[in-house]
């Protein structure tokens, strides 16, 4: 089994005193679509940025990341290497993070930079191979007729768009999407987890993408990792995952995660099957 992400004992207390994760284990194998799902506050963004190594766990914790096999953090320290790390991964944010004033086609192209000398990323002095497929990238997403836009005129899920090529075009093996969908209409959400689904596919890209609304993770995902006041409380296939299994896990707030932002796939929890309780280290 390649693992593209291992986690082990992970746990995050914030200064406030919050306890945000707890004792996060964790393995996803190259190749997978994995969901974050869990209502708001229970810890999802806090595990992507974990990963990403943006934030440090608790220091006198014994945890671990890798993506890879490449140290992210241990022991609540960011690896001095990081920026190599991080390299191979992809982030699609919930507030795009693209340069609102630069053209489309330089926000992806940016997905490039970690491969140049200094002074060509200072100068962004591009060569024509790298503009081609730069370009290329924004055709498979769908929106290479928008290449020579600033990216503040683009629509929220163009830019979500122009966010996944920037990680095709960087070469990601991992992709990490925080919400990726949270501010879409429902065609542009669609639209944008399609194309994640399809890198995920045809790259065998790994892709964890947080998601609010279990009908999408349930369409796009076979694996569901449920979390709840920072802990795992699920992690099995999402077929699995019914709208009675969701209630004993989530309680009153599983109807946050069941609330349909469209009536577009909300029926499909409804039609599965009577739940068999998957225990969490069987789903494992
Ligand atoms: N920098 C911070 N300082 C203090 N508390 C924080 C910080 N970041 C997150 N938290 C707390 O940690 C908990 C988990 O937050 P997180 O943003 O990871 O949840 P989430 O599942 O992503 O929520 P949402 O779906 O609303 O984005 C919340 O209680 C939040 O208030």
């Amino acid at each position: 089994m390649e693992t593209a992400l291992r986690i082990r004992q992970l746990n995050k207390h914030f200064a406030s005193g919050r306890h945000a994760l707890r004792n996060i284990d964790l393995d996803v194998r190259r190749g997978e679509m994995v969901a974050l799902i869990g209502a708001s506050g229970s810890g999802k963004s806090t595990l992507l940025r974990h990963v990403a190594g943006l934030v440090a766990a608790d220091g006198e914790s014994d945890s671990l990341i890798e993506i890879d096999g490449k140290r992210v953090q241990q022991r609540g320290r960011i690896d001095r290497d990081i920026r190599r790390v991080r390299a191979q991964i992809g982030f699609v944010f919930q507030q795009f993070n693209l340069v609102a004033r630069l053209p489309v086609l330089v926000n992806v192209l940016v997905g490039s930079l970690h491969r140049m000398p200094w002074w060509r990323s200072w100068t962004r002095a591009f060569t024509r191979e790298e503009r081609t497929q730069a370009l290329e990238a924004l055709a498979r997403v769908g929106i290479a007729d928008c290449q020579a836009q600033r990216a503040s005129t683009l629509s929220g899920g163009q830019q979500q768009r122009a966010a996944i090529a920037r990680t095709l075009v960087q070469g990601a093996k991992v992709v990490l999407a925080d919400e990726p969908i949270a501010s879409l209409d429902p065609e542009s959400s669609r639209k944008v987890m399609e194309i994640l689904a399809r890198i995920n596919r045809e790259d065998r890209c790994t892709v964890i993408v947080s998601l609010h609304q279990v009908d999408i993770a349930m369409k796009y995902c076979p694996r569901v990792v449920a979390l709840k006041q920072g802990e795992i409380v699920y992690d099995g296939p999402s077929s699995a995952l019914t709208a009675p299994l969701l209630r004993e896990l989530y309680g009153v707030q599983a109807d946050e995660l069941l609330a349909p932002p469209s009536g577009e796939a909300q029926a499909q929890v409804h039609v599965l099957p009577q739940p068999a309780l998957v225990p969490l280290a069987a789903a494992a």
